[in-house]
């Protein structure tokens, strides 16, 4: 199967400082990958590079095979990332924010409506579709982001902290759409978070991050050998190591 995103050996050095140190990561096509690290381990640092937004002093990200340095556009061509916060026009209704978002995508006037109205279905935004984005909860803006990057048909997502500062019902609604989206769409996910129980009922990978340092990468199974052992257990076993 093939390696959807390939990080090898990739160095992040700000003035004297090293925020990434040699990481190499490799995901395959279908996969829910969990990035896992304590506060100020390299997390929003690595997304930043994966998605091209800063650039490495050593090392390469190659995503669908094409290197993100060298060419950015086409690299993230089947890529959707949600990185910083997603950023809307909050006096926009989503309805329209995602029509102007599809003119982008080189889509006739028809099929344009019929997308939006798709990927409007498929985060369950439909009903509040006409409403403006100011009115939304922080879960509907998160769903309204997923929403967005759909458009492009994506193959891979690339999620940063996605779950921050959702309450119950809103984590549960995006647990169902990570989940739907991979199953549906063979959808890969690159999620980080914090909330390492959130990331074991969605994951079936994980990489953990501490220092700069990549310290596992594997499937969650082999992590979570016993089922009663949490992956709170293993995860602070694994950074106090
Ligand atoms: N522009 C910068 N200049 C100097 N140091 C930086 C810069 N950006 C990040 N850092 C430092 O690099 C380290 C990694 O930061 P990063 O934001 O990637 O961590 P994180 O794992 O995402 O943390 P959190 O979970 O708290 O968001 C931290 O020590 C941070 O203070």
């Amino acid at each position: 199967m093939e390696n959807v995103i390939e990080v090898r050996n990739l160095t992040k050095k700000i003035k004297r400082k090293t925020l990434i140190n040699d990481a190499s990561i490799s995901i395959k096509e279908g996969v829910i990958c969990g990035f896992l690290g304590p506060n100020g381990a390299g997390k929003t640092t690595l997304m930043r590079l994966l998605t091209g937004l800063v650039k490495p002093n050593k090392g390469e990200v190659l995503l669908n095979g094409k290197n993100v340095n060298k060419d950015r556009e086409e690299a993230l061509r089947h890529i959707g990332a949600i990185v910083e916060a997603p950023v809307f026009f909050e006096y926009l209704s989503g309805r329209k924010m995602l029509n102007n978002l599809a003119r982008l995508h080189q889509l006739s006037k028809s099929e344009r409506k019929q997308k939006v109205e798709e990927v409007l279905e498929i985060v369950n935004l439909k009903e509040r579709g006409d409403d403006i984005i100011k009115t939304y909860s922080l879960g509907m803006k998160q769903r309204l982001g997923i929403a967005q990057a759909l458009l492009g048909n994506p193959k891979v997502i690339i999620l940063d902290e996605p779950a921050n500062g959702l309450d119950p019902i809103g984590m549960r609604d995006l647990r169902e759409l990570i989940l739907y989206l991979n199953s549906t769409k063979n959808i890969t996910f690159f999620i980080s978070s914090h909330l390492l129980d959130e990331l074991q009922h969605v994951c079936n990978e994980l990489v953990m991050i501490k220092d700069g340092e990549i310290k596992y990468q594997g499937s969650a199974k082999d992590v979570l050998k016993d089922d009663h052992q949490r992956l709170e257990d293993i995860f602070f076993e694994l950074m106090s190591s």
